[in-house]
Parts: structure tokens; C-alpha cells; sequence
């Protein structure tokens, strides 16, 4: 049985689901080294934000399949090294959408009528009404700085509480921020206009204390500052100096570069918010995410794919029912020339014909890589790396497309240049969904793939499949069906045969030597 691992609070309901499927251990607050210890028993590991899954603890988890993010941000995921190490990373981007705009809005409403400090004055048996006279947000502006899931719901809010929107964000349209209600401005523009600022944005190089020393002097000295996205998008000291030279303004804060949060100036400010990551705590937030990445884990544990997962683009369900027997066809042609091409492989060209050339490209390129590759990595290729050990193999792959060639109703060409030559096979699906490659090295044939497998380059010439047949007869192996194609009679033709045999050592050599054989590839196919 599966083994998956829970290494932070996750709701019970996700556990369920895991359980359906695996053994379930819940064992949080692990220390790294705790983690790298226990982790190699694990198939896959479900967590939040507090566990950090570093290059040491994918590298130790060499039974890893998937990785499920209970939340949205992957930041604490060493991503790029699960991929190379072909772990899916999986997480829930809408699950806690409403929840951490909801704490945005939280978080600008107490800003403005001081209700944290409010709170405390009156628990402290104090009446102080007039130290915390606040303002309104009705007719202020609101900047909104990253226009997607979280920050258009907290524009949409801000907008029926009567704010004028502005926002930044350099892949939104403007067509999508007027359906928001937004107008998008350029970053200056926004800092100087808006009496609030949202950060509703990831945490990338481009976004890393994307509000420092200089962006702040842009602002108006009453400025609100609101940050439920991602610590680090704030350059906390440069904060903490501006709130200190200007009391009217404010911050709230529920991320930090740290985490937990550390030593910090900003603590001891009177105009400053501080809470400990709680954009997502809603117990709605919690199901829903723990059902979401569950259900993600137990389909990738079974083999199915997942919806969401941050590095293997493309693949959601519906495309992959879509094109699962593409995919299998991919992978075989894949497979195919790599070992008709043999040796080191510089180039792979994928092309996509007919009816299939109105695909997405993507997830078929990506399994004619994996079927390319895995005649040197095994099962250590899968969707998840396949593209990353292409381009760390300096094998170059083009993409084409041509909906011109309807010799079947979609079929798919597959070219690879190497070491030590060049060859090209297409193959199509029948209606009933079989595979047939149609085409070698430019010479038509309809053939099965099988596992076994002989191809030769020969001339058309009387007495030679008879020959081929005898040599293998005298091998022992039994010939399951032939194909000869040619251009034209007595030119070049190939011949392709399959097999119920592996063909043993030595006959390589044996077959070339009959006369008119130019050359002759034996390959094996996981059929
Ligand atoms: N505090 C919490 O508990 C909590 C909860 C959920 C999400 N989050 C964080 O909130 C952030 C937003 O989440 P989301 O679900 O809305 O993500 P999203 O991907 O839907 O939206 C992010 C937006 O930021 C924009 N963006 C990217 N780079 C930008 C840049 N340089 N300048 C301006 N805009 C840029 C993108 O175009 C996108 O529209 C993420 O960092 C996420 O991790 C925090
Ligand atoms: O990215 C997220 O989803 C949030 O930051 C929530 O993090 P959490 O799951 O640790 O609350």
C-alpha cells in the first residue's frame, strides 16, 4: 500500500480521502532533518506553508510521486528539483481564494477604524473613543497590485463599498480589468493615487520587495499598506522607517519575509496590523483545500492525473482524456526513432498532422520525449521531467504543425537527428483506437507496434524476405506479421516485421549480410 505523508494541519477530510488509498501518517512539525529521515518511505507528501521542502528533502524522497500543496503558494517547495527529480507538485490555486481576500478586506477595515487596538483599549476596562476615530474607505481609492484570482474578488468588494479601483498588473488585459471595474495604471501611478494598497501578487525576482524605500516615497503620507500575498514583496525595514516618519499611515501584514516572524521593528508601531498567516485559516478554506490536493494525491497514487499541478502545464484531465491515446501513440513513436536513431540524439522534430494539428501541442511533444527518452532513462522519465532532461541533454525539439497532410484523419511524425544518423517514423490511431506506424524513414507501411520488433533498409529484389524469414526461422523466432514498403518496384524499400520473440545477440550481424540489406534495426516496444 501507498505510503503519503502529512506534514502540517490539514482538515480531517482530506485525510479520508488519502486513506482510501494509502497509509496515511500525519506527523507535523518535523524538523528538516526529521523530514529527510522519514522521507524515503513516503510515495507522496501533503503539506502547507510551514513545512519547507528543500533540494536535500526531494532528493531524499526517492519513493516520491507527488507533492500536494493544501493551499496556493509553492514558495516553500523546491520546485524545479521535484521536476528534475519527476515529482508532480500539485496544489489548490481557488480553494482559499475567498478566504485571503476576505482577510484583505478584514485587514482594511481594521486599518481604518483601528478595531485590533479598539479591542484591547476596551479589554484593558478603558473608554477611549476619541483615540480611535477612523476614516472611511467609501469614495478612497483602492490600488490593487495583482489583478488575479484573489485581488479581482477584492476589487469587486472594494467597488460595492464605494472605492474608485485602480490596478497593476502587467499580464491582465484591459478588457479584464474593465470587467472588474478596474482602471489598470502604471506602478508609479497607482502608488501616488491610492489611499489603500493591496498586494495581491506572487513572490517571483520581478515582484521581491517590490514596495521598498523608493516606492514608498511615491505614496501619500496616509497611505494604507495591506500585504495578505507573500512576505518579501515588502521590504520590511524600509516599512517600518516610513510608518515611523509618517503616523497617519499604515500597514497590515498577515506575511513576512520570515515566518514566524522574528525580531522585527515592526512590531512595536502603533499604526501596523500584524497577523500570523491566516489568509486561508476559514475552516470553508480548510475543507476545501484539503478535498482538493486529497483527491489530486489519490488520483496521481492510482495513476491518474493530476488537475492542478504546477509543473506539468497542459495536462488537466479533460485534455488528457482528450488525449490519452495520442499520448500513448506519442510515446511509442518516441520510443521508436530513439532507437532506430540509436546514440546520442541532438534534435527531435514532432509533428502534428490532419485533424490533430488542431491539438495542443504541449502534452503530445512531452510524451514523445518521455518515449524518446526512456530508452536511456527508464522509468526515471515522466511527464513531469521529460521536457527538463530533453533541454538538459542539449537535445533541441521542434514543434510543427500541418493540417494539410490527411493520409489518416490525424496522424503524428516524429523525426530525430543523432549521432549517428537521422530517422523519421508517423504513426495514426484507427478508429478503434489501435495504433499503426504508417511510415518509415519516408517509405509508407501499416504496421502494429509490437514488442518485438525488426525493421531493415533493403533493395526490392526477389528472395529476400524469404531469406530474412529462414535466418529467423533458424533463430527460433517466430514472425507475427511483415510489411514491406516501397517508392517504386526494385528501388529501396523498408521491410518491418513483428515479432513473438526477442531476437537473440548476433542475429544483427547475420541479417546485414544478406544481400541487398543495407541496413537493419531491431527494437523492443512497451506495448
Ligand atoms: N495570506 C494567505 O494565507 C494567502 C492565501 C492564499 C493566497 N496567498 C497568496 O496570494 C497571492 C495571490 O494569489 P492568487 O490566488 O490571487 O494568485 P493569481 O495567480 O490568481 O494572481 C496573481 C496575479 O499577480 C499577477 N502578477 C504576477 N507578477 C506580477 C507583477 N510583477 N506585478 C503585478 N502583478 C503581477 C499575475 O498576473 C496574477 O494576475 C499569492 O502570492 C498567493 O500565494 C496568500
Ligand atoms: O499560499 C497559500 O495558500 C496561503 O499562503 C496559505 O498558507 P497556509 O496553508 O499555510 O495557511
Amino acid at each position: 500500500m501507498a505510503k503519503v505523508l502529512v506534514s502540517d494541519p490539514i482538515d480531517q477530510v482530506g485525510i479520508d480521502i488519502l486513506s482510501q488509498v494509502a497509509q496515511v501518517d500525519v506527523q507535523t512539525k518535523l524538523s528538516p532533518e526529521e523530514l529527510i529521515k522519514i522521507i524515503p518511505e513516503y510515495d507522496a507528501l501533503m503539506l502547507r506553508s510551514q513545512t519547507k521542502v528543500t533540494k536535500e528533502v526531494v532528493e531524499a524522497g526517492t519513493q516520491l510521486k507527488i507533492i500536494g500543496r493544501a493551499g496556493v503558494g509553492v514558495d516553500n517547495i523546491d520546485v524545479p528539483a521535484a521536476t528534475r527529480q519527476g515529482i508532480v507538485v500539485v496544489n489548490s490555486p481557488e480553494g482559499n481564494t475567498i478566504a485571503a481576500a476576505e482577510h484583505a478586506l478584514a485587514m482594511m477595515l481594521s486599518l481604518s477604524r483601528h478595531i485590533p487596538d479598539a479591542n484591547q483599549s476596551v479589554k484593558e476596562n478603558k473608554w477611549d473613543r476619541k483615540r480611535f476615530m477612523g476614516t472611511e474607505v467609501y469614495k478612497k481609492t483602492l490600488g490593487v497590485v495583482g489583478l488575479g484570482k484573489i485581488g479581482s474578488h477584492v476589487a469587486g468588494v472594494g467597488k460595492s463599498l464605494g472605492m474608485k479601483l485602480l490596478a497593476y498588473d502587467p499580464f491582465i488585459s484591459k478588457e479584464r480589468a474593465d470587467q472588474i471595474g478596474c482602471t489598470l495604471v502604471d506602478l508609479d501611478l497607482l502608488f501616488s493615487e491610492a489611499d489603500y494598497i493591496t498586494l495581491h501578487i506572487p513572490k517571483t525576482p520581478d515582484t521581491t520587495h517590490l514596495i521598498n524605500q523608493e516606492a514608498l516615497a511615491k505614496m501619500k503620507p496616509n497611505v494604507r499598506i495591506i500585504n495578505c500575498a507573500r512576505g518579501g514583496v515588502i521590504d520590511e525595514d524600509a516599512l517600518a522607517e516610513f510608518l515611523q516618519e509618517h503616523p497617519d499611515a499604515g500597514a497590515a501584514l498577515d506575511v513576512f519575509e520570515q515566518e514566524p516572524l522574528g525580531e522585527s521593528k515592526l512590531r512595536g508601531l502603533p499604526n501596523v496590523i500584524l497577523t500570523p498567516h491566516l489568509g486561508a485559516s476559514t475552516a470553508e478554506a480548510q475543507v476545501n483545500v484539503a478535498i482538493d490536493v486529497a483527491e489530486q494525491i489519490r488520483d496521481v497514487l492510482l495513476g491518474l492525473p493530476a488537475r492542478s499541478a504546477v509543473n506539468i502545464p497542459g495536462l488537466t484531465p479533460d485534455v488528457m482524456e482528450k488525449l490519452r491515446p495520442y499520448l500513448q501513440l506519442a510515446e511509442t513513436l518516441g520510443n521508436l526513432v530513439a532507437q532506430l536513431a540509436g546514440g546520442r540524439i541532438e534534435q527531435l522534430t514532432v509533428r502534428l498532422q490532419g485533424d490533430l494539428a488542431a491539438n495542443e501541442t504541449q502534452p503530445i511533444v512531452v510524451a514523445a520525449i518521455k518515449g524518446l527518452l526512456s530508452e536511456a532513462l527508464r522509468e526515471r522519465v515522466n511527464y513531469v521531467n521529460a521536457a527538463i532532461e530533453a533541454k538538459e541533454r542539449g537535445i533541441r525539439v521542434i514543434e510543427t504543425r500541418d493540417a494539410s497532410i490527411r493520409d489518416y484523419s490525424g496522424s503524428l511524425h516524429l523525426e530525430a537527428k543523432g549521432s549517428m544518423g537521422e530517422h523519421s517514423v508517423t504513426g495514426a490511431l484507427l478508429s478503434n483506437g489501435e495504433i499503426r506506424i504508417t511510415d518509415l524513414d519516408e517509405f509508407p507501411i501499416n504496421v502494429p507496434p509490437s514488442n518485438y520488433m525488426l525493421f531493415t533498409l533493403h533493395r526490392d529484389m526477389p528472395g529476400i524476405i524469404g531469406k530474412i524469414g529462414s535466418l529467423l526461422g533458424s533463430f527460433n523466432v517466430n514472425i507475427a506479421s511483415m510489411q514491406v514498403g516501397r517508392k517504386i518496384v526494385r528501388g529501396d524499400a523498408v521491410m518491418a516485421l513483428s515479432l513473438d520473440d526477442p531476437l537473440p545477440e548476433g542475429i544483427l550481424s547475420e541479417i546485414t549480410k544478406v544481400a541487398g540489406i543495407r541496413d537493419a534495426y531491431t527494437v523492443k516496444l512497451s506495448i
